[in-house]
């Protein structure tokens, strides 16, 4: 298969306290969250002037990426539309249309299986290309690459510079975004495909980079009403857990996460790092993989798997597909079960 352009397409967020409200209220559109959940969150924003760091995040990646293609020859044009706040994907997919784009690969600021995590991109973007209408470019979404080395290494060496700084008694701690229950039993053809993922990176990463430390995976920043119920334990419950046994350190390796976006700098930064210093444990949360060179050359190597049938790189021995068949994660969102 050949293509013409490549899309990068992501969660998007605000850039400026005016947006914080219009982009949380586009998030969770018919979803069941609380107003509460929203003021709270809210908050998190405006702590940081109401400027998520997403989108500069994703500008460097297009630099970046721009970078390794043309280093490699690769005249590949890069666009870049968001699911929630400008860059729209409507506005991406109209410009790549006006500019001749007849088909696009698409790489997903998310690396894992679910609804949230790549079933609602492809939603997304089936939406914007049916708003574009005729000649709507094709677009084709990457695969999952939660196994890919080029994922995988930045939080290897991440955790392997952290080690030495910490106490003897410390242990490792990933985390991802919770997401209800009811999602994760149907995400993937035999459902917990989300969790399957996680374990899978978390065990690879712990035993490539801290082979014997002690590790666990938990979750974060869970929404909707209390009462339904999500991905557990919470990171901040866990640490208190572990305190409680002795544990003298925590690494916090955010594996959910491409970029340290507002729930890596408030929910593990500011939330759990204080939770730790409560408790008196050391606190070290390792860098997502941004603009990592070996996160970069994943995109390119994932394009050459698509283009020119590279063989596909995968670490882990879960079965992945090298792309999402029409039968993965229903493409209706699980309803979050209201109060
Ligand atoms: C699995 C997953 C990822 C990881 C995969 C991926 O990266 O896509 C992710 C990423 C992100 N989530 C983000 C922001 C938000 N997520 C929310 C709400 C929700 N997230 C969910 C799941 C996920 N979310 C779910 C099941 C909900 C409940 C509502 C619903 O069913 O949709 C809400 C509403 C308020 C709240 O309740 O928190 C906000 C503001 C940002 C931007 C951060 C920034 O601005 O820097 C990013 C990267
Ligand atoms: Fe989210």
């Amino acid at each position: 298969m050949t293509y013409d352009a490549l899309l990068l397409v992501s969660f998007g967020g605000p850039e400026g306290p005016d947006d914080v409200l219009p982009f949380l209220r586009n998030v969770t559109r018919g979803r069941g969250v609380p107003d509460d959940r929203l003021t709270e969150v809210a908050e998190h924003y405006y702590h940081f002037g109401g400027v998520s760091p997403i989108n500069a995040q994703c500008r460097a990646l297009i630099a970046a990426l721009r970078g390794e293609l043309s280093v490699h020859n690769l005249h590949l044009p890069v666009y870049w539309g968001n699911r929630n706040w400008p860059p729209m994907l409507v506005e991406a997919l109209q410009r790549m249309r006006a500019d001749g784009i007849k088909r696009s690969l698409a790489f997903v600021t998310s690396a894992y299986g679910s609804y949230s995590s790549c079933r609602q991109y492809l939603d997304d973007i089936a939406a914007a290309r049916a708003a574009v209408g005729v000649d709507a470019p094709i677009i084709d979404k990457i695969r999952h690459y939660f196994d890919h080395p080029g994922f995988i290494t930045p939080f290897v060496e991440g955790v392997k510079a952290a080690l030495p700084h910490m106490p003897s008694n410390t242990k490792l701690v990933f985390t991802s975004h919770s997401i209800p229950l009811s999602m994760n039993e149907v995400s993937g053809p035999a459902g917990a495909r989300y969790t399957e993922q996680h374990a899978e990176v978390a065990r690879i990463v712990a035993e490539t980079a801290a082979p014997g430390v002690d590790y666990d995976l938990v979750w974060q920043s869970r929404s909707g009403p209390p009462e339904s119920k999500w991905l557990e334990p919470d990171v901040n419950d866990h640490l208190a857990l572990l305190a409680q046994g002795g544990t003298e350190g925590v690494i916090v390796v955010p594996i959910g996460f491409t970029s340290d976006h507002l729930e890596v700098i408030w929910d593990l930064d500011n939330e759990a790092a204080k939770t730790a210093e409560h408790l008196g444990m050391a606190f070290t949360r390792v860098a997502t993989p941004g603009t990592h060179p070996a996160f970069v050359s994943m995109v390119r190597e994932l394009i050459a798997e698509r283009t020119q049938g590279a063989p596909a790189q995968h670490l882990g021995k879960i079965q992945t597909f090298d792309n999402t068949p029409d039968g993965c994660c229903p493409a209706r969102r699980p309803p979050i079960p209201s109060r």
